[in-house]
């Protein structure tokens, strides 16, 4: 099925060059984030708010067998600013060989960015650097392309920084901005349903796909296989891909169950 245009005020050209692929289905991105060397969840991104679910290279292993196609890699205490994960995330990766993985927390300046690239991810995800360092942001957005992401980590309409604990801007300034840059890429996180499992914000997402022709990424709080179904409906408007995190730790069903919804 192809995808009508969205709004025939598109400038043509534009629109041939950035097509929505419509019979891929939702891209899903099982989430391993890390705190202390420990798979973790938390709530609305609250420090402390934790629940540990183990070894991250047995969530890996386990994504890994169930067919993930990606893994979403978070370094929690890199993203808090309060030290880092990573010798545990180069075993993930090497442990889920095969598995394209996105990885994201503490990727600030060209040391952290270059680190995260050389251990081979598919590519990562800019969050308080993007908001904080524009011109750093669009040089690397514009050296690396789609291996960069940004990460827009929106309470309401307004981004979050530097662990979620400090405000940044406004949503559609910075996606403005972004898109100037030649973005490749969103990831999408209604910090406020972030852990909650009360189902994603589809009228947020609805907002930022009339706003890009980028690709966007859901993430936070979905909840059951009937979240993922109305993901979907999404993809024709560009929505590539959703990342579920607390649902599949607590076995509100399983990544090869939500594989099969997703139209992959
Ligand atoms: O994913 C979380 O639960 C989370 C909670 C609190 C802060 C950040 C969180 N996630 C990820 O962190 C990166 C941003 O890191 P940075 O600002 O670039 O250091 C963002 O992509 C979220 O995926």
């Amino acid at each position: 099925m192809r995808r009508e245009p969205r709004g025939s005020q598109l400038p043509k050209k534009r629109w041939i060059m950035n097509e929505f692929n419509t019979t891929a289905g939702l891209t899903l991105l099982p989430a391993i984030d890390i705190v202390d060397g420990k798979a973790v969840r938390l709530t609305r991104g609250e420090a402390g708010s934790e629940t540990n679910y183990g070894e991250p290279v047995d969530a890996a292993l386990d994504w890994a067998r169930q067919g993930a196609e990606w893994i979403h890699l978070v370094d929690l205490d890199a993203a808090f600013g309060r030290g880092d994960n990573r010798s545990i995330i180069r075993k993930v990766i090497s442990k889920a060989r095969g598995v394209n993985i996105e990885l994201s927390g503490g990727i600030r300046d060209d040391a952290s960015l270059e680190q995260a690239l050389e251990t081979g991810v598919a590519r990562v995800n800019l969050g308080t650097a993007a908001l904080e360092n524009p011109e750093w942001a669009a040089s690397v957005i514009a050296q690396y392309g789609e291996a960069i992401a940004v990460g827009l980590d929106v309470r309401g309409t307004t981004l979050a920084a530097r662990g979620w604990t400090q405000d940044a801007g406004d949503l559609w300034t910075v996606l403005d901005r972004l898109e100037e840059a030649g973005c490749a890429r969103y990831v999408v996180t209604d910090v406020t349903k972030d852990g909650t499992m009360q189902g994603p914000n589809i009228e947020l997402l609805r907002q930022v796909l009339g706003r890009t022709e980028r690709p966007v990424v859901a993430s936070g709080g979905i909840s059951s296989l009937d979240d993922l179904v109305a993901l979907r409906e999404l993809v024709p408007l560009g929505l590539e891909g959703a990342i579920i995190g607390k649902a599949l730790y607590n076995g509100a069903f399983t990544l090869a169950e939500a594989l099969d919804v997703s139209g992959r």
